[in-house]
């Protein structure tokens, strides 16, 4: 069975990144983007980090940052992987020599299979919810099945997942990983532990009805 990978977004606590890593997600998120509720100090990212053991990823989330903001947060937290969820191009994301994630907003009209040829230096395609002004983290999902099948890069599938619906979005779209922020709050910035394994049950029960479905893979 392949197991789909899960990333919980927007920690800010340490006892949050403590139950996420229990739980057995794979990466776990720091915002340092200021306008969101859920952004980070680079002293809650380096104590948040460093309560993270190995095996485990921290994921840096940007929107639209200053080369200098990316480079100040790499030299002073342990960050495995960046993920950029503005208008970023491939040259600009792939500066830092290290690796990344680059985040789409998928709108009606949105030609994916274009859009991800524009990033070959990405890791993975993080396929978020469309919201005019909102960047991202809207709480809100979107239209599945506007997901092309012959992507080439592996597909983060994000906006809106939550316990409840999470293993009928494995089955749908089968991503590489599924990442979360809202759907495992009881506030925004705080997580709630009992989503967060509530979600963890949801995606392998995805899993399990997914390869049901489709026992060849
Ligand atoms: O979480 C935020 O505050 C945020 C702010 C700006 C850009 C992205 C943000 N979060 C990312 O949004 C998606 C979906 O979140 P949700 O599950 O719908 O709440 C997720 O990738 C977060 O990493």
């Amino acid at each position: 069975m392949i197991r789909t990978r899960v990333k919980i977004c927007g920690i800010t606590r340490v006892e949050d990144a403590l139950a996420v890593v229990e739980q057995g997600a794979d990466s776990l998120g720091l915002v340092f983007y200021p306008p969101s509720p859920r952004a980070v100090s680079i002293d809650q990212a380096q104590a948040i980090a460093a309560a993270v053991p190995a095996f485990v990823t921290v994921t840096a989330l940007f929107v639209n940052p200053t080369v200098e903001e990316v480079q100040s947060v790499l030299n002073q937290v342990r960050i495995d992987l960046l993920q950029f969820h503005g208008d970023e191009d491939n040259d600009f994301c792939r500066q830092f020599k290290h690796p990344f994630i680059k985040a789409l907003r998928v709108r009606q009209a949105s030609d994916l299979v274009a859009l991800c040829l524009r990033f070959p230096s990405a890791l993975a395609l993080l396929l978020d919810s469309y919201k005019p002004g909102v960047p991202g983290g809207t709480g809100e999902s979107f239209d599945w099945s506007l997901i092309p099948q012959e992507l080439q890069t592996p597909v983060i599938l994000a906006g809106g997942l939550t316990p409840g619906n999470v293993a009928s979005a494995i089955e749908q779209v089968t991503p590489y990983a599924v990442d979360v922020s809202g759907g495992v709050e009881s506030a925004k910035g705080i997580k709630d532990h009992d989503k967060i394994c509530a979600f963890m049950k949801e995606v392998q029960h995805g899993d399990q009805q997914r390869d049901r479905l489709n026992p060849a893979g």
